[in-house]
C-alpha cells in the first residue's frame, strides 16, 4: 500500500537567540544584601581555597533564606498545613536530586517545616495548594505566581516547558543561579560527610585530614551554546493521542491531586513529542527542544509532519493497547575529528504488520535522506531498529539500516582543553595538541548525552588522577577502571600511563571499548568483562593483572552506588595491588558521599583529597561530582612509582 503525501507546511515557532545567562531580571527586596549570582565559572579554573574544615563550618543560610522568615506565615506553624490548604511561601532553594522548589516554614516545635514546591524558582513567592503531607515536609503546587518575581527568574527558552514538557525541570531559573544550588547542593552533602568524620575521639587525625580537602567551584557551561542545544541523543515517543495541557502557560488547577493533569478533550490521532512529567502514557508534541540543536529540530518537525500525514500506514504506538508500529524516533548528534557535524536518524518500531508498513518507512527514509543528506546537512544514516518488547525502552533488538554506508557516528573529545594550566606546567606541548579521543556511536550504545560537558569531567578525572603532573616520567603507571562502560574514562586516560585496565559487566559495553580502542590505536589499553562484586574485583584485577600493583584505581558506578561489600573490598585491597590513589565518579553525589563514608571511616589507609562538582545537564536537577582519595604516607601502596 503506498501512501500519498499533501505538501503543506506546519508553522514553528521561532525563538530568541540570545538569552541572558548570567543577568537577573527583577531584584526582590530582601532584608540584607541582596544573594549574588555565582560569576561565571572560567574555562581555566584556579582551585578553590575553601577546605572541607571551613565548609563543616559555613552554614547554608543565606539571604533568600532570611527572606523565607518574612512571608506570610508571620506565626510559626504546629504542623504542616493540611492537603489542600491553600498558603504562600516565599521558596528559598532547590531540593537535591528532584529539583522541586524549598520553602521552610517557621515552625513552633523549632524542627523544620518543609514545602516541596513543583515548578517553583529560588526567590519567588508564590500561592500553593498542598497536594500530600507527611509529618515534617509536604508537597504543593502552584496556584499563583505572587509580585515581585524571582530575582533569578528568566524567560524560559522553549514554550513546551510553559506546556509542562518532562524534559526540563528549571529552564525557567538563571544559569548561574542553577549552577549556585548544584554546588551548595554537592557541599551540603559533603558538610555531613565531613560533620561525622569529625565527630567522636580518635577523630583528631581525620579532622586535621579534613582541613586538606580541596572542594572545587561547580564546573558548569560557559556559552550560551553550551547551555541549550547541548544534548546529542534525544529520544521522542509517537503516540496515538496527543497530550493537550489546559493551559498554554500553565499552573496547576485546583482539582489537581497528586500526579492527575488536567487536560482539554481535543486529542488527536497522533503524537511526536516527549512524555508529560510522570505519565508514560502521554505524550507532549514537541515541535521545537532547546535541548538539541537546529538541525535535529529540523529533523524532528520533518519527520511529525510526514509521519501525520501517512498515519494510516505508520501508525503509532499505543502502548497501552500495545498495536501499532512506530513507537521512537531517535535523534543522535557527534562532531567528528575534522569538527564536522554527524547526525543519525533512529526510527523505533514494532515488527511491521505487513509489507505496506516498511515500505512506508522507507519512502519516509528516502525523504529524510533527501533533506538532510544530500543537501550536505550531515546526516549519516537512517536506521531502524525492531523491538518486540512491551517497554517504553527505545532499543531494538534487530537493526536495519535503511540509508547511509555506515551506522555510526564519530564523536572526538579533547579534555585537555578543559584542563587547568597548572596542571600541564610539565605537559610538551605537541601532546597537548594531538590528546584526541574518538568515540563510535552506534544506534545502541550508550554515551555521555553532553559532549562538552564530557570533556570537562574527563579533565577533571584526568586532574584528579594526578598523571598529567608527571606526564612525562609516569610511563610505569598502571590505572584501573572499575565499571568501565564503554571506556570513555581508560581511553582518555590510556595517553599517561603505562597500562590501563577497564572492567565492567556489559559485554557489548567492552565491545564497544575495545573497538574504540582499536580505531584510536590505543594498545596499551585493555577491557575485560567482570562481575564487580566484592569477592571477584581484585581476582579480576589481578587475573588481568598478572599481579601488577595498581596506581590509580578509578571506580564510577551506576546511580545507585556501590554495594558495602563491593567498598569494603575496595578500601581492604591486598597489600599487593592496594592503589595510591582513587578517583570516584559518580552522577549521584549523595551515593557517592554514603560510600566514601565507609571508605574513610575509622583507620582508614585513604584520605580525602579533592571533590570537584561538575554540571552536565543545564535545566535538570542532575550533577556529578569527582572525588579524589589518596593513601595515607604511613599506610603504603603496592606500588610506589605514581
Ligand atoms: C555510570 S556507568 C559507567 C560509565 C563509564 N565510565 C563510561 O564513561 O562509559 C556504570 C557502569 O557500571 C556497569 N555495572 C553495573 N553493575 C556492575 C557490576 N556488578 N560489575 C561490573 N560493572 C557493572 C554498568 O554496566 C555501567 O556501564
Amino acid at each position: 500500500m503506498h501512501c500519498t503525501l499533501p505538501t503543506t507546511r506546519l508553522p514553528f515557532i521561532t525563538l530568541p537567540s540570545r538569552l541572558p545567562l548570567y543577568r537577573s531580571t527583577h531584584r526582590l527586596p530582601l532584608p540584607g544584601p541582596p544573594p549574588t549570582p555565582a560569576a561565571p565559572p572560567s574555562m581555566s579554573r584556579t582551585p578553590s581555597k575553601r577546605t572541607a574544615a571551613e565548609l563543616v563550618a559555613t552554614s547554608r543560610h543565606n539571604a533568600v533564606d532570611e527572606a523565607t522568615d518574612q512571608s506570610t506565615l508571620a506565626q510559626p506553624l504546629e504542623r504542616l498545613p493540611k492537603r489542600g490548604a491553600t498558603v504562600d511561601v516565599q521558596v528559598s532553594s532547590l531540593a537535591y536530586g528532584t529539583g522541586l522548589g524549598v520553602a521552610r516554614l517557621p515552625s513552633s516545635a523549632g524542627e523544620s517545616l518543609v514545602l516541596f514546591v513543583r515548578r517553583a524558582i529560588p526567590g519567588e513567592r508564590v500561592r500553593v495548594r498542598v497536594v500530600s503531607r507527611r509529618r515534617n515536609f509536604a508537597e504543593a503546587v502552584v496556584v499563583e505566581r505572587l509580585e515581585p518575581s524571582s530575582p533569578f527568574a528568566v524567560a524560559p527558552r522553549c514554550r513546551h516547558f510553559l506546556e509542562g514538557c518532562g524534559g526540563c525541570t528549571f529552564q525557567n531559573l538563571l544559569y548561574a543561579k542553577q549552577l549556585e544550588e548544584k554546588e551548595s547542593q554537592v557541599r551540603a552533602i559533603y558538610q555531613g560527610l565531613f560533620q561525622r568524620l569529625s565527630a567522636g575521639d580518635a577523630r583528631a587525625a581525620t579532622a586535621a585530614a579534613l582541613e586538606q580537602v580541596r572542594f572545587e567551584p561547580i564546573v558548569g557551561a560557559t556559552e550560551l551554546s553550551e547551555v541549550y542545544g547541548y544534548r546529542n541523543k534525544m529520544e521522542f515517543t509517537f503516540g496515538p493521542r496527543r497530550w493537550i495541557p489546559a493551559n498554554t502557560v500553565r499552573e496547576e488547577s485546583p482539582s489537581d491531586h497528586g500526579d492527575h493533569q488536567p487536560e482539554a478533550p481535543a486529542p488527536t490521532d497522533f503524537a511526536l513529542g516527549l512524555h508529560a512529567p510522570r505519565r508514560y502514557d502521554k505524550v507532549l508534541a514537541i515541535e521545537d527542544c532547546a535541548l538539541q540543536g537546529d538541525v535535529a529540530n529540523e529533523i524532528l518537525r520533518f519527520v511529525e509532519r510526514r509521519c501525520r500525514q501517512r498515519v494510516a500506514c505508520l501508525p503509532p504506538y499505543d502502548n497501552a493497547a500495545h498495536t501499532g508500529f512506530l513507537r521512537n524516533l531517535v535523534i543522535r548528534s557527534a562532531v567528528n575529528a575534522a569538527g564536522e557535524r554527524e547526525l543519525m536518524v533512529n526510527v523505533v518500531t514494532s515488527p511491521p504488520d505487513g509489507p505496506h508498513e516498511d515500505e512506508a518507512l522507507r519512502q519516509l527514509a528516502d525523504e529524510v535522506w533527501e533533506a538532510f543528506a544530500e543537501s550536505g546537512r550531515g546526516l549519516v544514516c537512517v536506521l531502524q531498529n525492531i523491538t518486540t518488547t512491551k517497554s517504553g525502552v527505545a532499543v531494538g533488538e534487530r537493526e536495519v539500516r535503511l540509508k547511509g554506508s555506515r551506522s555510526a557516528l564519530e564523536q572526538a573529545l579533547r579534555p585537555l582543553r578543559w584542563v587547568a594550566p597548572a596542571y600541564l606546567r610539565n605537559m610538551p606541548p605537541e601532546r597537548l595538541q594531538q590528546h584526541t579521543v574518538l568515540y563510535r556511536i552506534s544506534a545502541n550504545s550508550f554515551f555521555q548525552p553532553n559532549p562538552v560537558q564530557s570533556e570537562k569531567l574527563l579533565a577533571r578525572i584526568l586532574e584528579a588522577t594526578g598523571l598529567l603532573e608527571t606526564a612525562s616520567s609516569n610511563r610505569q603507571t598502571f590505572v584501573v577502571d572499575l565499571f568501565c562502560g564503554t571506556g570513555s574514562i581508560s581511553l582518555c586516560v590510556a595517553a599517561f600511563a603505562a597500562r590501563v585496565l577497564g572492567l565492567e559487566l556489559s559485554e557489548s559495553a567492552v565491545a564497544d571499548a575495545r573497538a574504540n580502542a582499536e580505531r584510536n590505536r590505543i594498545v596499551n589499553a585493555e577491557f575485560a568483562v567482570a562481575n564487580l562484586d566484592h569477592e571477584t574485583l581484585w581476582k579480576a584485577v589481578q587475573t588481568a593483572s598478572i599481579s601488577q600493583a595498581v596506581d590509580v584505581l578509578v571506580v564510577d558506578p551506576p546511580r545507585a552506588g556501590m554495594n558495602p561489600r563491593q567498598v569494603r573490598a575496595i578500601v581492604e585491597a591486598p597489600a599487593a595491588v592496594r592503589p595510591r590513589r582513587i578517583v570516584y565518579v559518580s552522577c549521584n553525589p549523595a551515593t557517592q558521599v554514603r560510600d566514601l563514608e565507609m571508605m574513610l571511616a575509622g583507620d582508614s589507609p585513604y584520605r580525602l583529597r579533592s571533590v570537584a562538582p561538575v554540571d552536565q545537564f543545564p535545566h535538570t536537577p542532575h550533577m556529578e561530582a569527582v572525588a579524589m582519595l589518596e593513601i595515607r604516607d604511613d599506610k603504603g601502596a603496592g606500588n610506589a612509582s605514581a
